[in-house]
């Protein structure tokens, strides 16, 4: 399997403080990879390491199967980024602000206007940037990452701040992209929320070390409802269920089964009953991404 971006035990310590730990990250092209987190998750300190702004403790950084520390001209001339907020010059307008960055990347003058419009900025091409609102400056941001047309695309919390529609217009402009322009992108953030309806995969950290890495799907599995049954005698009623052919798991006076039909509970409960078992309640909970995504980098148990 090809990856556009490996990582292998990637660590970064800061005096005692190990910030990112063993991470594996595993990115294939045309993905849009959201990397979560909560705050101080180790999400910025990846990314830098990724860009080569920052040395790792240990492990090894590939991208385009390349090794970051020995090819890294190369490999970041096909790579744009937006970390932390982007600085320009607010008595500039975005096309002066583009024209500078232009002529130290040396790419053709028309690549302005097309990195223009696909960050839907055309319109305010001639405007100056100190009039701009905060998702026009983000904007403009990506668009300044556009201008070399790279293959991968790193942006660290991109929509952080921004309003309702400032992250709509984001999260269209970032979903054209893969299929477009054939671009890998990796997009940060600590909400779940924000990023759900366009990544295709996610990886999960929480202080330092990943704990999921899937696509958005799985995730989405794991989402699915489950029912909880309280019972007198949790180990013998999953004990008599298993005996019936039935899948279930069991713990602490709870029996939890996946999503069932109302006809499957109601012969479930007629088993543990003729069991002798007390069926004290029935329950169904439907958890949300967001709760998943709780419950991951918090580490509570739902059950
Ligand atoms: N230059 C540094 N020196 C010392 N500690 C640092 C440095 N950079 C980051 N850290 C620490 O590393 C940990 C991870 O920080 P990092 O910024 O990578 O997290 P994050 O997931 O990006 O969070 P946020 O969403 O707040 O940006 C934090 O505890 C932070 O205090």
């Amino acid at each position: 399997m090809e990856y556009i971006v490996q990582t292998e035990n990637l660590s970064k310590s800061f005096g005692k403080e190990q910030a990112v730990s063993n991470i594996n990250l595993k990115i294939r092209k045309g993905e849009i990879y959201g990397f979560l987190g909560p705050n101080g998750a180790g999400k910025t300190t990846t990314i830098r390491m990724l860009l080569g702004l920052m040395k790792p403790s240990s492990g090894t950084i590939k991208i385009f199967q390349k090794d970051v520390t020995k090819d890294r001209i190369n490999i970041l001339a096909k790579v744009g980024s937006l970390v932390e907020n982007p600085s320009y010059y607010p008595h500039l307008t975005a096309y002066e602000n583009l024209e500078a960055l232009r002529k130290i990347l040396g790419v053709p003058k028309s690549r302005i206007d097309e990195v223009l419009a696909i960050v839907r900025l055309k319109d305010a091409a001639n405007k100056k940037v100190k009039g701009f609102s905060l998702g026009m400056k983000q904007r403009l941001g990506i668009a300044a990452s556009l201008l070399h047309n790279p293959e991968l695309l790193i942006l660290d919390e991109p929509t952080n701040g921004l309003d309702p529609s400032g992250i709509i217009e984001i999260r269209n402009l970032i979903k054209r992209l893969p299929a477009e322009y054939g671009m890998t992108i990796i997009i940060s953030s600590h909400l779940l929320s924000e990023i759900d309806q366009m990544a295709t995969q996610v990886g999960i950290v929480s202080k330092g070390k990943m704990i999921f890495q899937d696509s958005i799907e799985a995730m989405r599995k794991s989402a699915q409802p489950k029912v909880f049954i309280k019972v007198s005698d949790a180990e013998k009623g999953w004990r008599s269920l298993v005996a019936h052919g039935i899948k279930a798991e069991h713990k602490e006076g709870l029996i939890s089964l996946d999503e069932c039909s109302d006809e499957k509970v109601a012969h479930i409960v007629q088993i543990l009953v003729q069991e002798g078992i007390l069926v004290y309640r029935v329950e169904e909970e439907k958890r949300s991404l967001e709760d998943i995504f709780l419950q991951m980098t918090t580490g509570e148990q739902l059950i």
